[in-house]
């Protein structure tokens, strides 16, 4: 089979995306050199006996996994709960970073040492450090990547890299059935360990940002319009000529089809869009701000910030949405030119961009998900069937991120695999990497379920993983499967291979042998997969019809829909306790926004729109009384009781320095 090509996301390239940030580099000179500190340095270098065999007493959730693996580990119990903390691998840095962090709580260093020591109390093999003066070519070979990775905000330790494995040590063993319970809370900050619960640290930060963001953009600012009269010889009473300002940007949001994550985003939140440029004299307008282009993944679902609903969904390569559009121009002085006034001395202000926190959630697009459980050879497998080459090692959670690849029959023929990280019993409750990466076959039309052969009971493990599957969403457990019984070529599989096959034939379901690592039977699994596929092709061309007639705009366009509310439209509320009367819409906030009080007229314009709209009607109505303070939009007035019948100066602002600013003038 002819693999042509392949995307596959190296958490390396990924993570050396980083190494511009100014400040990273900054916090790279205070990991090169640890202050020495004595304490520090004899806590590193104490050898620790290895602990006891942990016995896990009564407890409802155990697993089937082979956690940690029998070559890697002298023993293990026999059924364990593994959380990600235990089975990631630590390195150098990362125990460095941990006993600064000790360093730093030296007065609650007990109780929380205890336990964080106890959470790598299943593995007899340690690391163990010495830090002192050389210990910066200790690591140096990895340093780079792993500065890169070092999150700053949150001051975790990113993604770590899995060839330079090693495992921390612990002294003693550890009682963990009092963790049984689901105690175990997943945090963004350090282990803490609060009256039995106990916290741990979250995701690394490249796996958080790996297909998650949030991001801020603000549309531009409108330019501000001007007053200006034309001054010539020989043309005495010029006339008004001031122009309008220009537009602000509007902010975009595009899908590159050459992003596989979020990853970006890390780096840069913030999306302003420019401000258009201020009107000038003879009759020039502003120029037009610039607009901003956010670049998304395909595959990215957008919401707004704290809100479930979904904004926009972006699946392909070039699709592009106007997110938010930039604040109108103001006008100039020349516009406001009419038969009654023929030297207007007004000019608006620009109006404001919308400035908005999104979330951005990226669900991969590809055709088929690998999934098993960790160590069951998914890699393997798409690393024989694809050009892909993901990290292939002999631990779990050897794949931290997901990877894609793409499978070519012939020309017209290709899919794209995404080899999946393991899911663990009991993932829906946060064990292992949880469910945190199961979005990403959401979108894929089959699944290829990888069963390792080796481990004692190959059908549990395929049991656990379908039930788990429907615990994150029914809706992907009905996706058609092809189950593929790996490794073949060890004897202990081939011994259970019949057992397993009769079991899954009695459900109805043909599973195939393979043995990924010797290429024998993968061609069948995916054919297979590549039929199923098919079968839903039908639906799937259906959709990529009708991608077009999407809109895309709606908003942008529910934006300016919210701009173009009348200025009629407004509600008027007292607040009694300050005696405070507030005037509210969204049309009026917008025209007081607009309203540049650095010219006479202005001023005379706001009180004759109040008016026309009905707003001293309304305050008169509900009782205000002279010297009450009244907030139209963002403006503070006083009432003042007036016998002008035309009203027109009912409110007057309160002086600042922009009202004595516009008197001098
Ligand atoms: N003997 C044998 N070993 C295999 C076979 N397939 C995979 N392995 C080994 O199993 C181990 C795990 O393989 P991976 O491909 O990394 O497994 P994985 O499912 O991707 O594991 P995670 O990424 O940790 O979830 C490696 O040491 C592979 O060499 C096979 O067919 N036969
Ligand atoms: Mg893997």
């Amino acid at each position: 089979m002819a693999s042509s090509m392949s995307m596959c996301f190296s958490s390396k390239a990924l993570a050396r995306s980083n190494t511009q940030n100014p400040r990273r580099s900054a916090s790279k000179k205070h990991f090169r050199n640890p202050k020495p500190n004595p304490k520090f340095k004899k806590h590193i270098g104490t050898y620790r006996p290895p602990p006891e065999p942990v016995v896990l007493s009564g407890g409802e959730a155990t697993t089937y996994t082979r956690l940690p693996p029998k070559d890697d580990f002298e023993y293990s119990a026999p059924s364990l709960e593994v959380k990600l903390s235990e089975a990631r691998p630590a390195t150098f840095k990362e125990e460095a970073d941990e006993l600064l962090d000790e360093e730093e709580e030296e007065d609650e260093l007990t109780d929380e040492n205890v336990v964080r020591d106890n959470l790598g109390g299943n593995y007899n093999k340690f690391g163990i450090c010495e830090v002192d003066d050389d210990s910066e070519d200790e690591y140096s070979d990895e340093e780079e990547l792993e500065e890169e990775d070092y999150d700053e905000d949150d001051e975790t330790l990113g993604f770590m890299d899995n060839t330079n494995a090693r495992i921390s040590s612990n002294d003693e063993g550890v009682d963990l059935s009092e963790f049984q319970n689901g105690d175990y809370v997943a945090d963004d900050g350090d282990d803490i360990f609060e009256g039995g619960v106990i916290k741990e640290k979250g995701l690394p930060a490249v796996m958080r940002c790996f297909d998650r963001a949030k991001i801020y953009v603000k549309a531009g600012d409108g330019g501000n319009g001007v007053v200006a009269f034309r001054r010539e010889k020989y043309v005495p009473l010029g006339g008004p000529s001031g122009g309008d300002g220009g537009r602000g940007g509007n902010v975009y949001i595009e899908v590159d089809g050459s992003m596989n994550s979020l990853l970006p985003f890390r780096n840069s939140v913030h999306f302003r869009a420019g401000r258009g440029s201020h009107g000038q004299g003879r009759m020039q307008s502003g120029a037009k701000g610039e607009d901003v282009v956010v670049k998304v993944a395909p595959g990215t679902v957008i919401r707004e910030a704290g809100k479930d609903e979904v904004v926009l969904e972006l699946l392909y390569p070039g699709q592009r949405a106007l997110l938010l559009p930039g604040g109108r121009g103001g006008r100039g002085n020349a516009s406001f030119k009419s038969g009654t006034n023929k030297v207007p001395r007004i000019a608006e202000n620009g109006e404001e961009g919308l400035e908005k926190w999104f979330e951005l959630e990226l669900k991969l697009v590809a055709d088929v998900g690998i999934v098993g459980v960790p160590n069951a050879g998914k890699s393997t497998l798409l690393s024989v069937i694809s050009a892909a080459k993901p990290t292939v090692a002999n631990y779990p959670f050897t794949t931290l991120l997901p990877n894609l690849g793409v499978v070519s029959f012939d020309y017209d023929s290709t899919m794209v695999v995404a080899d999946l990280p393991g899911l663990l019993e009991g993932a829906h409750r946060g064990f292992g990497l949880g469910h945190e990466f199961l979005r990403h076959s959401e979108r894929c039309s089959a699944l290829v379920h990888v069963v390792d052969g080796s481990s004692p009971q190959p059908d549990l493990e395929f049991d656990a993983v379908r039930l788990e599957l429907e615990l994150f969403s029914p809706e992907l457990a009905e996706k058609p499967f092809v189950v593929a019984y790996n490794k073949m070529d060890l004897p202990e599989a081939n011994e259970k291979w019949p057992s397993f096959k009769e079991k899954l034939q009695s459900r109805g379901i043909t599973p195939f042998a393979m043995s990924a690592v010797k290429r024998e039977g993968t061609h069948e699994v995916i054919c297979a997969a590549f039929e199923l596929l098919c079968q839903t092709k039908e639906a799937k061309e259906e959709n990529e019809d009708g991608r077009d007639m999407v809109n895309l705009n709606h908003v942008a366009q529910a934006v300016e829909k919210q701009r173009s509310a009348p200025i009629s439209d407004f509600e008027v509320f007292h607040d009694s306790s300050t005696n405070i009367w507030h005037v509210v819409g969204s049309g009026l906030q917008r025209f007081s926004q607009m309203t540049n009080w650095r010219y006479i007229d202005s001023e005379r314009r706001f009180q004759h729109v109040l008016e026309a709209c009905g707003v001293y009607k309304s305050l008169m109505k509900l009782g205000v009384k002279e010297g009450d303070t009244v907030i139209v939009g963002e403006m503070e007035m006083v009432w003042h009781d007036s016998d002008d019948k035309s009203g027109a100066s009912r409110m007057k602002r309160r002086s600042t320095d922009s009202a004595k600013w516009a008197e001098w003038k």
